[in-house]
Parts: C-alpha cells; sequence; structure tokens
C-alpha cells in the first residue's frame, strides 16, 4: 500500500480577489441613499465639484441603457415606469462598466443598492464594500413636493408612481439602511433643509478626502 500524501493547499491566483480592487486599482466607493427626491442627485453634484469623486447614479445609468436601445430597454423602463427595482445583474453590469472605464478611484454610487438582492449580488460580484453610508433623511411630503416640481420629464415622476416609489423605499431601500447601520457605517443627513445647508453637512462628512491643493 502507498502511502497517502496530502495534496498542498494550492490557491490560483483567480481565487485571491482582494477586497475593493477594481482590476489593478482600489477604490473607494460610497453608496449615498435616501428616498425618491430626498436630493441625492443634488449634492453628488456638490461633492463631485468640491471633493473629486466621479458621480455614477444607478437611475441615470439605467435610463441610458433604454436610450442606447439596449435589448434589456424595453424592460427597464417597463420597470421604472412602475417604480420597481431592475434586477441587479443588469444593474451591477453597468456600474462595473462605468467604474472600470473611469480613471478615478473614488466614487459615488447614487440610488444603489436599493434592495436586499441589490446590497448581497454588488458585494458577491465586486468584492468591493462601502467606506460608508451617506443616507439623505427626508419626509415623504418634502420628497413628493421635489419630485413633483423636479421638471426633468421623467416617465416615473408622476403622483402615481411617486406613491410606488415611497412604498418600495419602506419596503425595500430602508432594510438595506439598516443593514449598515448595524455595521456603523451610515452617515445620516438631515435632507429636508435647504440644499446649501445640506451640503455644509455633508461637507463635513467628506472633509478626510478633500482634494489636496499643492
Ligand atoms: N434640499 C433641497 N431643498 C429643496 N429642493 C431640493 C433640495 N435638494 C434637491 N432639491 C430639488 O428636488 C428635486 C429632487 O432632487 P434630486 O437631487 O433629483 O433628488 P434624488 O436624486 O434623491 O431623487 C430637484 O428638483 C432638486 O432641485
Ligand atoms: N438600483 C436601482 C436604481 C434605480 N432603479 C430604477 O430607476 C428608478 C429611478 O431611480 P433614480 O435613482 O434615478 O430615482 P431618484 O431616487 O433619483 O428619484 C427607480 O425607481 C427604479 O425603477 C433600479 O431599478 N435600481
Ligand atoms: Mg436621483
Amino acid at each position: 500500500m502507498g502511502t497517502v500524501v496530502d495534496a498542498p493547499a494550492v490557491v490560483t491566483e483567480k481565487e485571491v480577489v482582494a477586497e475593493n480592487m477594481l482590476g489593478d486599482k482600489k477604490v473607494t466607493v460610497v453608496f449615498v441613499l435616501g428616498g425618491p427626491g430626498s436630493g441625492k442627485g443634488t449634492q453628488c453634484s456638490n461633492i463631485v465639484e468640491h471633493f473629486g469623486f466621479t458621480h455614477l447614479s444607478a437611475g441615470d445609468l439605467l435610463r441610458a441603457e433604454i436610450k442606447s436601445g439596449s435589448e434589456n430597454g424595453t424592460m427597464i423602463e417597463n420597470m421604472i415606469k412602475e417604480g420597481k427595482i431592475v434586477p441587479s445583474e443588469v444593474t451591477i453590469k453597468l456600474l462595473q462598466q462605468a467604474m472600470i472605464k473611469n480613471e478615478n478611484d473614488k466614487f459615488l454610487i447614487d440610488g444603489f443598492p436599493r434592495n436586499e438582492e441589490n446590497r448581497a449580488a454588488f458585494e458577491n460580484v465586486t468584492k468591493i464594500s462601502p467606506a460608508f453610508v451617506l443616507f439623505f433623511n427626508c419626509s415623504e411630503e418634502e420628497m413628493e413636493r421635489r419630485l413633483l416640481g423636479r421638471n426633468e420629464g421623467r416617465v416615473d415622476d408622476n403622483i402615481e408612481t411617486i406613491r410606488k416609489r415611497f412604498k418600495v423605499f419602506v419596503e425595500s431601500s430602508l432594510p438595506v439602511i439598516e443593514y449598515y447601520d448595524a455595521k456603523d457605517k451610515v452617515k445620516k443627513i438631515d435632507a429636508a433643509k435647504p440644499i446649501p445647508e445640506v451640503f455644509e453637512d455633508v461637507k463635513a462628512i467628506f472633509a478626510p478626502y478633500a482634494k489636496v491643493i499643492v
């Protein structure tokens, strides 16, 4: 009888996926969450200007995908009209492509993850965890007023779809915020205040990421 020798534990390079690596760059990701109309897009523009992040809005990427005539276009359009959340493989692919294409290593991911499926799939596929989660807290009454006045010609900014989006936010998106809160990763902002005042609070959070001016 021959001797049984344990096979050496071989770990191939493929099996080692380092955290927060995107190809050969290490990325910083901040998730920007909050109800529809809480001011995510508005504040992201300010953060880009002052702190050198790249803004990736999941909703904007999905709307661009519809416009591009992609095979998923009709499905995405129907989901958006109904205020439903598009399957994560579609959204994650768009986010990943956008991050790879961009030379920056600091990203604001706005409006994602919007449900547990989004969150778990992003973690599994990309191995990226957020540095923190910025949460814009605002009453439905105020968000409704803002959405009805947004005037961007969006198919989902009508009262019927807005009500559906609020329901999805409470049922599916708030649990994601609670998940990160339990990990002490949520930075909650009072988003009901005027835009400049909200940005003062945002600035305090992003101060460690200030661009170094030489
Ligand atoms: N703090 C604020 N006070 C009043 N109106 C705001 C505020 N922040 C954003 N808005 C307006 O509300 C609407 C929704 O803002 P937006 O940034 O698109 O929100 P979100 O991306 O969270 O849906 C826009 O018309 C925007 O100009
Ligand atoms: N992670 C995401 C983000 C948006 N969406 C869809 O896109 C719609 C608009 O998202 P958005 O982030 O642009 O909306 P706002 O919160 O900015 O008003 C959502 O209501 C969903 O139908 C999605 O399916 N999955
Ligand atoms: Mg938005």
